[in-house]
């Protein structure tokens, strides 16, 4: 079931994607032999289109090097026809080896941390060596010359082949968007620091929707190959890769119709105008594509969607599973500490930054980490969030080992995490955040009282809401996910004093209503005083006085270090 806020959006996406089904079917009936082949031809390269979508509309990596498995595809036709092999048997081994192929360059591409340009490469630079593969190795490829495939039914049955083909494979990634996968794809697409905080393993969704995106590729070059008759090198090239982009940003990322039109569009365009027009039909389509990406980045569909959208937010989410509501945790009596630090050490470089850090946090208690700027505290938040490994010492949440747990398992063992900056999945409502927050959540949390209204709100996208209202939201977002233990990196920067006081009451609440216990890195020393059961000082790496806030102002060491004072 889908949430109604887009209700009528998916309606005409629905009703659209009827018309334009039945418009194809009712194709070989009326149209003459060339239209035929060059909408063939068309949707070809609308289902390759469709498989970058996977990868760079849905998934948000961009390829620069796509034609790479779409030239296996058409290769794989073409050397069982040349060599007599099967051509199921040719099929299989191409899809199976452009799957492992996407996924071998989508994990180095990602390993790095650094976006785009890492992938950027690899995709380039794969596409550029098998156009090498296919071009000197002559005896088995034809070389520069390709290999022919036969054509004798494209124009008659292939057509009605294509398009099942195509419905096919339209409707079982569009299944898989809508399922929880999908969402989970979406939240890492948008925010993977956020997912990941939500307890998306990011790699790992983006990883298998490249890896899909791979496989549609290639089943597009194999549809195409008895289309274009002759398979030669260029099917690998820059060129390609770079059309396919092309036409993908001309029809709208994240939209099927969109793909389908941007490459049935300009493939007409193409073949009726490339052939007259020749270079000014190139100049035409480079044009158009600088007005689309400076006028309407969304394309075609993008615009079309804005229409429809008023206001709403672009996507919708399936429900979360209900699962058993539960309580606040009451920390027992002698219960396993929230976390526990043993001496945590981190350098980058040279510069040691945390030099044998230890720190405990007992549930349901607040502890402030306080300290002069460098003094390390960002770094120690986010070793126990799980983004820096520490070169030495132990990190146990609730009683067990993490230091070597992922970001997204450590969600699982019960911890949240706020950032400084408001890290909320700004395209999606409100409701769509906390869902998916809940999606992941180790078990059901009921949100408080007054952060209900967020988990209806499906009518704005989260990105409109100011710094204060987008604060409460992440706040809400990681309340959903369950957590026992909120790692807080200065939650009131940047906001007026008033909204500064109205979050540090809530915080206060939420940590005596839910029990959760509470990390709060944090400058400003009246929030401090107004949220701290301890406090903690961090000098150079070290922790040079620990206690409740009176005992720490009028501590001489703090004061010479934090203070300045002497
Ligand atoms: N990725 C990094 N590479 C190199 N040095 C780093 C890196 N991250 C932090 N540092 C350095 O480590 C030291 C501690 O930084 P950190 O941000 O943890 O301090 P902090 O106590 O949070 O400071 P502030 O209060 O100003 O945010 C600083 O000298 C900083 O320049």
């Amino acid at each position: 079931m889908l949430v109604s806020a887009a209700g009528h959006r998916g309606r005409f996406a629905v009703a659209a994607t009827v018309l334009i089904l039945l418009a194809l079917a009712a194709v070989p009936f009326g149209l003459s032999a060339f239209a035929v082949a060059t909408l063939t031809l068309g949707l070809c390269y609308g289902l390759f289109t469709y498989g970058l979508d996977l990868a760079w509309g849905r998934a948000g990596l961009l390829s620069v090097g796509h034609a790479a498995f779409f030239g296996c595809g058409a290769y794989a036709v073409a050397l069982s026809e040349e060599h007599g092999v099967p051509l199921a048997l040719a099929l299989v081994v191409a899809l199976a080896a452009t799957t492992v192929l996407g996924l071998i360059v989508v994990r180095i591409g990602l390993a790095s941390g650094i976006p785009d340009a890492p992938l950027i490469l690899l995709t380039l630079g794969v596409s550029l060596l098998l156009q090498k593969a296919a071009t000197t190795l002559t005896s088995v490829t034809g070389g520069t010359n390709g290999l022919a495939v036969s054509t004798s039914d494209v124009v008659t049955t292939y057509y009605r082949t294509l398009v099942t083909v195509a419905v096919v494979v339209g409707l079982c990634t569009w299944l898989i968007v809508r399922s929880r996968f999908g969402a989970r794809l979406t939240a890492a697409a948008r925010n993977p620091e956020r997912a990941a905080q939500s307890g998306v393993d990011t790699v790992r969704v983006r990883s298998a929707a490249f890896a899909a995106s791979a496989a549609v590729s290639t089943v597009a070059g194999a549809l195409y190959a008895p289309v274009a008759g002759l398979v030669s090198p260029p099917v690998f090239g820059l060129g390609l890769s770079t059309g396919v982009l092309v036409w993908l940003a001309l029809g709208g990322r994240e939209s099927t119709l969109g793909a389908l039109l941007g490459a049935g569009a300009l493939t007409t365009g193409q073949q009726i105008l490339g052939t007259t027009w020749q270079g000014w039909y190139i100049l035409a389509l480079a044009a158009l594509f600088v007005l689309v990406v400076q006028v309407a980045p969304g394309g075609l569909a993008g615009l079309v969607r804005a229409r429809l959208a008023r206001g709403a937010p672009t996507l919708t989410l399936p429900p979360a599973a209900a699962r058993p509501g539960r309580p606040g945790p009451a920390p027992a009596p002698g219960a396993e500490a929230a976390l526990s630090l043993r001496g945590i050490a981190k350098s980058f470089g040279p510069v040691r930054v945390l030099d044998g850090v230890d720190l405990t946090v007992q549930p349901g208690r607040c502890v402030c980490l306080i300290g002069p700027n460098g003094a390390g505290k960002s770094t120690l938040l986010a070793i126990v969030a799980g983004q820096l490994t520490a070169d030495a010492g132990t990190l146990d949440i609730f009683g067990r080992d993490a230091s070597a747990v992922p970001v997204h398992r450590r969600v699982a063992m019960g911890l949240g995490r706020m950032f400084q900056i408001p890290s909320v999945i700004t395209e999606l409502s409100p409701a769509d955040n906390i869902r998916l927050a809940r999606m992941e959540a180790p078990a059901r949390a009921d949100l408080p009282e007054e952060y209900r209204d967020l988990e209806t709100d499906d009518a704005i996208e989260a990105g409109t809401l100011p710094l204060a209202d987008r604060r409460r939201l992440e706040l809400a977002v990681v309340l959903a996910g369950a957590p026992r233990l909120v790692l807080l990196d200065e939650p009131a920067a940047g906001m007026g004093r008033q909204d500064a006081w109205r979050l540090t009451r809530e915080l206060k609440q939420v940590a005596v209503r839910t029990g959760c216990a509470m990390l709060v890195v944090e400058h400003d020393m009246e929030i401090v005083r107004e949220l701290a059961d301890e406090v903690v000082v961090l000098d150079g790496g070290r922790i040079i006085a620990h206690g409740p806030m009176d005992a720490i102002v009028t501590d001489t060491a703090v004061r010479e270090a934090y203070l300045g004072a002497r």
